[in-house]
């Protein structure tokens, strides 16, 4: 495995693997580091399905708010370069701040409709500074596949309509979220949280599980029902200050109205969430198929 840190090194390299094998085909993996096995899953998912693998590791500013966690974000390179090479990862790019911006952008990519719920209301601005970089990142990298965690059930679907409206030559694969044995999401902000915060944040898959299984067994049939359940189960922890909770059509995400009755859509229905305990903010989700499971 090679690592690199900036554009030109990285396009020799992929040139290099390419003049190798013409046919070859590259998995981008981007990622903003401090990797555990979520990550893992996407390196391992892009080494089955492409011949070069590519590891982005980019804390990318403009996607995070004036009193977001930008400086304090997690970070631990060595450790993230052990943990892609064991992986499966060809390439890794460490890009610096300098490297992506090396002057404020004047451009940026704005996905709307898709991007104005969920964590597009509540974080403005943050989508665009995702699909700002993952287009550079695309055109810097140019995959075949890139592979992105469905913990982002909102950025997968954001990243499709970009690549769908501007017709990037790159097949989108979302991966499923991987947990903890009781439950709780990866995330690199998982580090974060207070022993106690750790235990109660368990009530994020809780909820999202004891709900999709009301809804399945037909003891509660709406989204406004769902609504209710969950929010009434995420409130057994006190340590929980909820920022939202909604159920949406996926991959539009549009709200579904309290009335709509969740097993009757045509298409799946996500119930997604986002949780502080103390600083920290936590997201999780999951899918309803239609017609059930
Ligand atoms: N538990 C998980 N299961 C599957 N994919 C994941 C998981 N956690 C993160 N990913 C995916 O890894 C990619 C990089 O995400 P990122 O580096 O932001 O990690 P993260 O753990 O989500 O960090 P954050 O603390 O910002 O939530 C994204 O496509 C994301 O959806
Ligand atoms: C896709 C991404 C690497 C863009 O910075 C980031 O949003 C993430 O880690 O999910
Ligand atoms: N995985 C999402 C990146 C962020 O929270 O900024």
């Amino acid at each position: 495995m090679k690592a690199v840190r900036t554009i030109a090194e990285l396009r020799e390299q992929i040139g290099e693997m390419k003049a190798a094998s013409a046919k070859a085909t590259i998995g981008l993996v981007p990622t903003m580091g401090y990797l555990h096995q979520g990550h893992a899953s996407l390196i391992r998912a892009a080494k089955v399905k492409t011949d070069i693998v590519v590891v982005s590791i980019f804390v990318n500013p403009i996607q995070f708010g004036p009193g977001e966690d930008f400086e304090t974000y997690p970070r631990d390179e060595a450790r993230d370069l052990a943990a892609a090479e064991a992986a499966g990862a060809d390439l890794v790019f460490l890009p610096s701040v300098d490297t992506m911006y090396p002057k404020p952008t004047k451009t940026k990519i704005a996905v709307s409709e898709v991007t104005s719920g969920l964590c597009g209301a509540s974080r403005p601005g943050h989508f665009d500074g995702v699909t700002t970089v993952v287009g550079k990142l695309f055109h810097i990298v140019q995959p075949d596949y890139a592979f992105f965690g469905m913990k982002d059930a909102q950025q997968v679907a954001v990243i499709e309509q970009m690549v769908y409206d501007l017709n990037f030559n790159v097949t989108i694969v979302p991966c499923p979220i991987i947990r903890e044995e009781d439950g709780l999401a990866l995330s690199s902000r998982n580090v974060y949280l207070s022993p106690e915060e750790r235990t109660q944040a368990l009530v994020l898959s809780r909820s999202l599980r004891e709900t999709k299984e009301a809804v399945k067994t037909g003891q509660i049939r709406t989204a406004g029902e769902a609504k209710e359940l969950l929010t009434q189960i995420i409130g057994e922890s006190p340590l929980a200050v909820i920022d939202y909770v909604e159920i949406a059509n996926f991959p539009e995400l549009s709200p579904l109205a309290a009335e709509t009755a969740i097993l009757e859509q045509e298409e799946s229905v996500l119930m997604a969430l986002a949780v502080k305990f103390g600083k920290t903010r936590l997201i999780d989700n999951c899918l309803i198929q239609p017609k059930g499971e």
